[in-house]
């Protein structure tokens, strides 16, 4: 039998181990969260009115948005100058917060030191439970919007999460923001539960087990918190009703269930429960069948969500520009233009300077001197978001898609700039927020259906062949209704087939009017379907026409082609 402090501490385990699911589905370790909770706890105990004057439940819910209150300022402070920190170094920084916290609370006097400070017990399991639903509802309600997609983008890649116009700044504090809100709400609870605020509560295993309560439960699925915590809580009461007195087995479990976890489960427990996801019925016939051929079913008119320059302006103007990367002058003194629905191929041999020339149009690297306008922002002082909202969306030479993400789901994330957030009204749930996730769902199962592709919208990105990997990296950079395409190498591992039918969709693209920059080895691919072909060579540009005289071109046959034969 599960006795109430049982079920009570589930639900304080899952509500602290929420504050772990918030950064980790964001793709963020963090260790700071024991120090939110403690700061809360600290603050609401001595700020928060005596519950004998305004009674229990007003005290506790005074007590709840102060720790609240009190934890996302402290996320928000730690997290402003630790957010451009990854992986371990983030983990490091934000333990030794919490370790510089714990050592405070234990010296200062005003905290009555390792004693700590007496609380009047308010929780009961009802209450623990209605506080878990509320923090269970945000997370299970924010997933399926534009903002929980966003967080899932980064913690896949977060290069290509910014290339789709994604903040990837604002939404990594945003995620640690709300770990300290939720750590906030845990620490007031534990505070109110155990009658007791002591820094001991705050320590590293405290931390430690708020981690593995959120990575054996799950850490892409809403009810993993709930699960992990379920299961770590009822481990003592198993040991207990099996007469098995020995303390040291619910660390050692808890241990050797996140050994087992890593190496066979990285998703947890609940990371088993298969996401669903609805395909939008694009013809009234299910979905996509019979329709996916190939891109022929669906025009570029379909797709169109903003204004463009009308065909024939310059979407972009690059001038002098030049990227050193030390003694290495990867690009030198590049002029070109680029014209909305133009197809331009960008060809060289190995080195030459191709991705480091659309890196800097698309934002990702900054240029050593000239400049690079593109749709009116100068590429290398706009961080690459707003390049991308500018209208420039890219594929990558070596495949960045969000591999745990379905092929929809990974469009879903492409249409970031040309969709509406949804959070707030998915909350409140409005009928408004249902209407605009079934657009931003209709919009991005049309992508697929340009390349393709719809037929394997619910499977895993990382499930797919190689060749539909490309395809789909295009359906998401669609999804983004841009300007200006740039497509690094989108027919490498292809088969002559599928090389063909990329071809053609390509041709498309650009003759719905986009501006189409295509960086190909495939040179048959290039002479096949380019406007005008530019030939790079050691970073300088030393061919440019029809692809039929720049095959002809004595430079460039000597540079990249080989001999004449
Ligand atoms: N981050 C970097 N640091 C140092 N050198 C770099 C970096 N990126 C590129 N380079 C160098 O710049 C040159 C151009 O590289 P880049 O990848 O742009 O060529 P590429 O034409 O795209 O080649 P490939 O066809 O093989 O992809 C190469 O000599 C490369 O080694």
């Amino acid at each position: 039998m599960l006795t109430e402090s049982t079920v009570t501490f589930i639900a304080l385990g899952a509500i602290f181990a929420f504050s772990f699911y918030a950064v980790l589905n964001a793709g963020q370790l963090s260790l700071g969260q024991a120090g939110f909770a403690s700061v809360a706890a600290y603050t609401s105990v001595l700020l928060a009115p005596d519950p004998d004057v305004v009674g229990d439940l007003a005290a506790l819910l005074i007590a709840l948005v102060i720790g609240m209150t009190a934890g996302t300022v402290a996320a928000v402070v730690l997290g402003l100058p630790t957010m451009h920190l990854r992986g371990v170094f983030l983990a490091i920084a934000t333990l030794g917060f919490a370790e510089a916290v714990r050592i405070f609370l234990l010296n200062a006097e005003w905290t009555g030191g390792a004693q700590g400070l007496s609380v009047p017990k308010i929780v009961t399991p009802a209450i623990a439970w209605v506080v878990l639903a509320i923090v269970a509802y945000w997370f299970w309600r924010s997933g399926p919007t534009r903002y929980g997609r966003a967080l899932e983008a980064i913690r896949e890649d977060e290069l290509a999460a910014g290339a789709m116009g994604i903040d990837v700044g604002r939404h990594r504090l945003g995620a640690f923001a709300t770990a300290g809100a939720v750590a906030g709400l845990y620490g007031v609870l534990w505070a109110y539960t155990v009658r007791l605020v002591a820094p001991a509560d705050f320590g590293f295993t405290a931390a430690i087990d708020g981690l593995v309560t959120a990575m054996v439960g799950g850490t892409t699925m809403f009810v993993g918190p709930v699960v992990g915590s379920a299961f770590l809580t009822v481990i003592p009461e198993i040991q207990r009703a099996l007469g098995v007195e020995a303390g040291w087995i619910r660390p050692f479990v808890a241990g050797l269930l996140l050994l087992v976890v890593i190496l066979f489960l990285p998703g947890g427990l609940a990371g088993r429960i298969p996401r669903r996801i609805r395909v939008p019925d694009l013809d009234g016939r299910g979905s996509g069948s019979g329709s996916d051929d190939g891109g022929s079913s669906d025009d570029g008119a379909d797709l169109r969500t903003r204004e463009h320059a009308p065909r024939g302006d310059v979407v972009a103007r690059l001038s002098g520009l030049s990227k050193d990367y030390g003694g290495v002058h990867a690009v030198r003194g590049v002029d070109l233009e680029v014209r909305s629905g133009e197809l331009l191929g960008l060809i060289g041999p190995n080195g030459a300077g191709k991705t480091t020339l659309v890196n800097m149009l698309s934002g990702l690297v900054a240029p050593s001197s000239g400049t690079a306008s593109v749709l009116g922002v100068t590429a290398g002082r706009a961080p690459v978001h707003r390049v991308a909202a500018a209208g420039v969306s890219r594929t990558f030479q070596h495949s960045k898609l969000f591999d745990r993400l379905s092929a929809l789901e990974n469009v879903l994330v492409g249409g970031h700039l040309v969709t509406r957030p949804t959070l707030l009204r998915r909350l409140l749930w409005l009928p408004s927020a249902r209407r605009d996730e079934q657009a931003a769902l209709t919009h991005a199962a049309r992508c697929l259906r340009r390349v393709g592709m719809l037929e394997a919208a619910t499977t895993r990105a990382g499930a797919l062949s190689y060749g539909d990997q490309r395809r789909l990296e295009i359906a998401r950079a669609l999804a983004a209704d841009p300007s200006l395409l740039i497509l690094d190498e989108p027919a490498a591992g292809m088969n002559q087939v599928e090389a063909g039918e990329l071809a053609h969709l390509i041709r498309s693209l650009a003759d719905d009017g986009l501006a189409v920059l295509l960086i190909e080895h495939n040179v048959g691919l290039v002479r096949q379907v380019c406007d005008r072909v530019v030939v790079l060579n050691f970073g300088e540009v030393i061919a440019t026409g029809a692809p039929s005289d720049v095959a002809a071109d004595p430079r460039v046959v000597e540079a990249y082609l080989g001999t004449e034969a």
